[in-house]
């Protein structure tokens, strides 16, 4: 089995993580490796400094942007920067893992421009963005003004699914956990 690079990108709320979790879990034999993205955004929950995200406060993403220490990022909301550090990403194909993204629409195109062959690009499409507001309520994680600038986004990311390599319908979860456990099987054994 080879190792590449597993991009997931979808507008918030779409499912993405929530995949990504579960294949890490399920599949210890794929070898994935997350790549932890630095972000200017405070945790939320139970989220850790190093295991979701590198927390930096704006001035520290800043001079990491002036440093070229990043492979992409982009300022996903409004004064909220999120970034892929090339470190991160060499040092973990360097060990003959297969790295796996969670990121917004525009930075898993540009990754997968970047990487090329060696990357599979997937984008989760939600069922509807009405049920997007039901699972971003749901998850409970974000203030109502959080959830509306999220949401206001949405129908414009929607548009980049067909740049993506796949598109996967999280509709019923188990069948899109099942889609993408296939598609990223096959990518790696190619
Ligand atoms: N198929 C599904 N049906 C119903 N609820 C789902 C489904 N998939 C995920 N969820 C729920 O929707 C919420 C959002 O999922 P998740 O956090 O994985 O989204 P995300 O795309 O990673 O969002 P973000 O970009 O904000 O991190 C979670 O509470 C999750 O449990
Ligand atoms: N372009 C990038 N987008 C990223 C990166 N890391 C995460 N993200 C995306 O940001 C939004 C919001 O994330 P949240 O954790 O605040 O819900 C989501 O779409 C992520 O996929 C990155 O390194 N680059």
């Amino acid at each position: 089995m080879k190792n590449g690079l597993l991009i997931f990108s979808a507008p918030s709320g779409s499912g993405k993580s929530t995949i990504v979790n579960w294949l890490m879990k399920e599949h210890p034999e794929l070898k994935l490796a997350f790549s932890i993205s630095c972000t200017s955004r405070a945790p939320r929950g139970t989220e850790q400094n190093g295991v979701e995200y590198f927390f930096l406060s704006p001035e520290e993403f800043k001079s990491k942007i002036e440093a070229d220490e990043f492979l992409e990022y982009e300022e996903v909301y409004q004064d909220r920067f999120y970034g892929t550090l090339k470190s991160q990403v060499e040092n973990q194909l360097a060990k003959g893992e297969s790295v796996i993204f969670d990121v917004d629409v525009k930075g898993g195109v540009n990754i997968k421009k970047f990487y090329g062959e060696r990357a599979l690009s997937i984008f989760v499409q939600p069922p509807s963005v009405e049920e997007l507001r039901r699972r971003l309520v749901g998850r409970n994680t974000d203030a109502p003004e959080v959830i509306e600038q999220r949401l206001a986004k949405a129908s414009y990311e929607l548009t980049f699914a067909p740049q993506f390599d796949h598109v996967v319908v999280n509709d019923d979860l188990e069948k899109a956990q099942q889609e993408v456990y296939q598609l990223v099987k096959d990518f790696l054994s190619e």
